[in-house]
């Protein structure tokens, strides 16, 4: 993988996460046949940032991302994306307003080629027949090639996805995500399950996106969070608990108590 772009300072990031939320949620609340699993959530997201969200297990972390994409819907408060209030819309709508989505398990098309997945997933009519025998503009190519770049697979065009490393297939789908050109990607561990090499080549990955795109990283490894995280908010029973460095996460007592005295540096 190709070395990072310098990312933003963390002082430029902070200053412009203030002036320019790209993301806000207000009193966001998802209940679960009366249970909630969000319980008031304030939320705000800046341009260019890299948010990690982090907390035991249970805490609402992936359910807040699930309500971002559409694919819960919240029973009080809103999310405001651009001028639009995206809680009452459709998962596919959210999607094509500029949010991008990534699971855990990859999902990429095995039999296909690293150039077919990325081609496939171009904003485009929908099926694989139509988008497999048009031609593809110069413009189309370029975003292509400028995506296999960043994702590190620039020699790999040829290679199915079936036979990428565990690794690269989340790179893949990372940049099946970014050929669509989304403002706000949210990431569940999207290095769960590498080796180490692969861990650092994907900290540097979310860094060079994060120079003009905002990210939500849910993670659980500390040390990943440690070493990538400039802004980490800890969320507990469905509540922001606290936000911060990693420095003044690490020093707080209350998430001592909930999360890091109890979980261990690294999750199994
Ligand atoms: N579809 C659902 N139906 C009922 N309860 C749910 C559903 N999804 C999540 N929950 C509950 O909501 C709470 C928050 O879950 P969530 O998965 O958001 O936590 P999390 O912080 O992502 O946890 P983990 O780190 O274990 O993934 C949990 O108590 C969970 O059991």
């Amino acid at each position: 993988m190709p070395k990072a772009a310098p990312a933003q300072a963390p002082a430029e990031a902070e200053a412009g996460s203030l002036d320019t939320p790209v993301l806000k949620t207000q009193g966001l609340e998802v209940s679960f046949d009366g249970f909630k699993a969000i319980r008031g959530v304030d939320f705000t997201l800046g341009r260019g940032e890299l948010r990690f969200l982090i907390g035991p297990n249970g805490a609402g972390k992936t359910t807040l991302l699930d309500a971002i994409c559409g694919k819960v819907k919240p029973s009080r408060g809103s999310i405001r994306f651009g001028g639009t209030d995206l809680a009452k819309l459709q998962e596919h709508r959210i999607a094509q307003l500029g949010i991008g989505r990534k699971f855990q398990a990859p999902s990429v098309f095995a039999e296909l080629t690293v150039y077919e997945n990325l081609e496939l997933s171009l904003k485009q009519p929908r099926g694989i027949w139509p988008a497999l025998t048009r031609r593809l503009s110069g413009e189309q190519r370029d975003a292509i090639d400028r995506t296999l770049e960043t994702i590190g697979l620039r020699d790999k065009p040829k290679w199915t996805a079936g036979s990428l490393s565990h690794g690269e297939k989340q790179w893949l789908e990372i940049g099946m995500l970014l050929i669509q050109d989304p403002q706000v990607l949210l990431l569940d561990e999207p290095a769960a399950g590498m080796t180490d090499k692969e861990t650092m080549q994907t900290g540097e990955l979310l860094l060079t996106i994060a120079s003009d795109r905002s990210i939500i990283v849910v993670e659980h490894d500390m040390e990943f969070v440690r070493e990538y995280a400039r802004t980490v908010t800890v969320m507990h029973e469905g509540q922001i608990l606290r936000e911060g460095s990693m420095d003044d996460i690490q020093n707080d007592d209350r998430v001592a108590e909930v999360y890091l005295g109890r979980r261990g540096e690294r999750h199994a």
